[in-house]
């Protein structure tokens, strides 16, 4: 999946330009300096390789050396030579260019003073999420999930936060949030990105992965050296690039980030395309230690020298395999190949993303120094938090079907419970048509696509977190990372052509422990789907259709598309290196627990996943009848106190 960029990198490659990260030609990291793109602002000034000794971020790290295997510094102590923790002690963030902005070394306490607090529209009555005897979940299921690590010297994992030194401030923000233990993901990943090491990790939908790369990175930020940021121009210089592949999730991962790093003294900004620039630019003029962004717009910040990245510790690439497919991979490359960012070894680079192609980990692997790969779960896997369903409709019988399950939501629903229906449809068109439909039919919907505006996009993703409109058509934009607490049903009204696809599209909903309900309408036109589907369901312990056995049967010998993972051995499952060499370090933990058959158990209460909905209509195809919703639907893990939202 070779883009012209990537050729242009592989070409330099091949003519033997490169340098590696200790300046002499030969094996290791290699800076590819003749395709280099220069930003405006630098153009005239040495070259990168020049004057290497002069990168922030190299003359302020203590011990020198470039990261080598090895040696990396492990938990409690930080890789920039253990620096104490400053947290709330260190100066405040200095506001204003007056005070030499963006130097957190010194300068009024003016950030501080204006610190809007993030929390301050939290709802306080919410339980801790992870409380099993506040939620009635049980979280004990979580231990059993199968978990892989490989690289070399694999940090251990943690059984709780305060295992980990992250700094007063950072624990009382965790606290503040409601979080009580550290998640799968963030067990594992935390110490890992704690002890400096590059890292590709793959844990399931809704499973904390956002707090998993922040942590880290802030707490990086309070321990790390002071930065001494050049002063008088009006670009900024931000210490921790987050990329997200679209603008709510942008949204989405700053605001959890200001939380994160409330006082703190880290400063987080996000830019996003589609809306105002300027101001955008103000906030960035005030400084920035994370900057956030979607590709587009920080590649016209970049362009216009408003933000250069020659100061990056720490690049956190979210749903990383999206941001590294074809849609994505040119603008990805321009900003971390062929910008003043740090090359590989010189930064801290770590992906997430609960589906990893291993294409794609090839690709990613070119981002990466000596990175640990982590997997929580079987990567693509879906969690068995969610109820699965697939029933047979027609083209021309979707739109009955889909009112069908709403008026019998509606039925099974706890008076004043608002639960939230996520529909996916495939075109633009079609999300537009599907939403008037459903209101004339008196289902208040919105929708969320590209063709609308930005503002109607953020209207409408508001309007649908606090209840106001419960219905959401949506195409794929909405598919990923969204994290909205209500979400109880999300409904595949057209399946996508990927299965990826479909296990984010589903991971809206049943997130942070929670159980939840999609439903899929298949017909004749997904029959591409139907064997990883089958083998998805199956996993996650779901009742897969004989209907839909047989068309998996059928498209295995031939009669169906090519899906990514039906080509592929075993759904792709694990670190792409070992194919390669299959002896690549094993993590000292976890080992290589795949082939388990999940974490087993439902989860108490909701669905009843044996009943089948037996709606009028659904033929033969809809296996067994009666039960309804199951009359547990609204209620039990749903029955959450209404209306509160992270983005409003
Ligand atoms: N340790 C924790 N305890 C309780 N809740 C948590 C914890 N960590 C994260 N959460 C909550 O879990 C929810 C899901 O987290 P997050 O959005 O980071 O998931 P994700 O893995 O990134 O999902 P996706 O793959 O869909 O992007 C959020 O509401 C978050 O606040």
């Amino acid at each position: 999946m070779s883009s012209w960029w990537g050729d242009s990198v592989v070409n330099s490659e091949g003519s033997g330009s490169g340098v590696n990260i200790n300046g002499s030609s030969g094996p290791g990291p290699q800076r590819f300096l003749i395709s280099a793109y220069v930003p405006p602002h630098l153009r005239g000034h040495p070259p990168l390789s020049d004057v290497p000794a002069t990168l922030p971020i190299l003359s302020d790290i203590p011990s020198g050396p470039p990261r080598q295997p090895g040696n990396e510094v492990l938990p409690g102590g930080n890789r920039w030579g253990g620096a104490a923790v400053r947290d709330m002690r260190r100066p405040p963030f200095a506001g204003g260019r007056g005070g030499g902005w963006n130097n957190r070394t010194g300068g009024l306490d003016r950030g501080r003073e204006r610190e809007v607090n993030p929390f301050a529209n939290d709802d306080d009555t919410k339980e801790p999420t992870f409380d099993e005897e506040n939620t009635g979940i049980n979280f004990d299921a979580y231990e059993d999930i199968p978990v892989e690590t490989s690289g070399d010297n694999v940090p251990p994992p943690v059984s709780t936060f305060a295992e980990i030194d992250l700094g007063d401030a950072l624990n009382a923000n965790i606290r503040r949030c409601k979080y009580v233990k550290p998640t799968p993901v963030q067990r594992h990943a935390i110490p890992i990105s704690v002890a400096g090491r590059d890292l590709m990790a793959c844990a399931q939908t809704g499973s904390g992965k956002t707090a998993a790369f922040c942590f880290p990175v802030i707490c990086g930020i309070m321990k790390g050296p002071p930065t001494q940021r050049p002063r008088g121009v009006r670009t900024a210089y931000p210490l921790a690039l987050i990329l997200s592949p679209t603008r709510e999730l942008s949204v989405q991962i700053h605001e959890e980030a200001r939380k994160f790093s409330y006082q703190t003294g880290v400063r987080v900004v996000v830019a996003y395309g589609g809306a105002p620039i300027h101001q955008q630019l103000r906030e960035l003029e005030r400084g920035v230690d994370i900057l956030v962004a979607t590709p587009g717009r920080l590649v016209d910040l970049l362009e216009r020298a408003r933000v250069s990245l020659q100061m990056i510790r720490y690049l956190c690439l979210d749903e990383a395999d999206r941001m590294l497919d074809m849609g994505f991979e040119p603008q990805i490359r321009k900003i971390v190949e062929q910008t003043d960012m740090p090359q590989r070894g010189f930064r801290q680079t770590m992906m997430f993303s609960a589906t990893f192609p291993k294409e794609i980990q090839r690709l990613a692997s070119d981002f990466l120094f000596n990175y640990i790969f982590l997997a929580v779960g079987r990567v693509g896997s879906s969690t068995d938090l969610i109820v699965q369903r697939v029933e047979f409709v027609h083209e021309s019988d979707k739109r009955s079907h889909l009112m069908d399950l709403l008026h019998a939501q509606k039925a099974n629903g706890t008076p004043g419970k608002q639960a939230l229906t996520l529909v996916f449809v495939e075109t633009k068109k079609g999300a537009d048509s599907l939403e008037h439909w459903l209101c004339m039919k008196g289902f208040p919907a919105t929708t969320i696509h590209g063709d609308r505006t930005q503002q109607e996009r953020e209207l409408a993703l508001r309007s649908f977190k606090s209840g106001a409109t419960p219905i959401l058509v949506a195409t794929d934009v909405a598919a990923r990372g969204l994290d909205i607490p209500h979400v109880a049903h999300v409904v595949n009204f057209d399946l996508p052509n990927d299965i990826d696809d479909y296990v984010h599209r589903i991971g809206r909903t049943g997130r942070a422990g929670k159980t939840g309900l999609a439903t899929a309408f298949f017909n004749e036109n997904n029959t591409s789907l139907s064997r990883p589907l089958s083998d998805l369901m199956e996993e996650a312990n779901q009742e897969v259709p004989q209907w839909l056995s047989r068309y998996a049967t059928r498209s295995s010998y031939g009669g169906g598309g090519r899906n990514r993972r039906s080509g592929g051995a075993r759904f792709g499952g694990r670190d792409f290196r070992r194919d390669h060499n299959p002896s690549h370090g094993k993590g000292g933990r976890g080992g290589d627990h795949y082939g388990g058959g999940g974490s087993g158990g439902g989860y108490g209460g909701g669905y009843g996943r044996s009943g089948g909905y037996g709606y009028p209509g659904g033929g033969d195809h809809c296996g067994g009848g009666g039960g309804g919703y199951g009359s547990g639907y609204g209620r039990g893990a749903y029955g959450y106190p209404g209306g509160h939202s992270a983005w409003d």
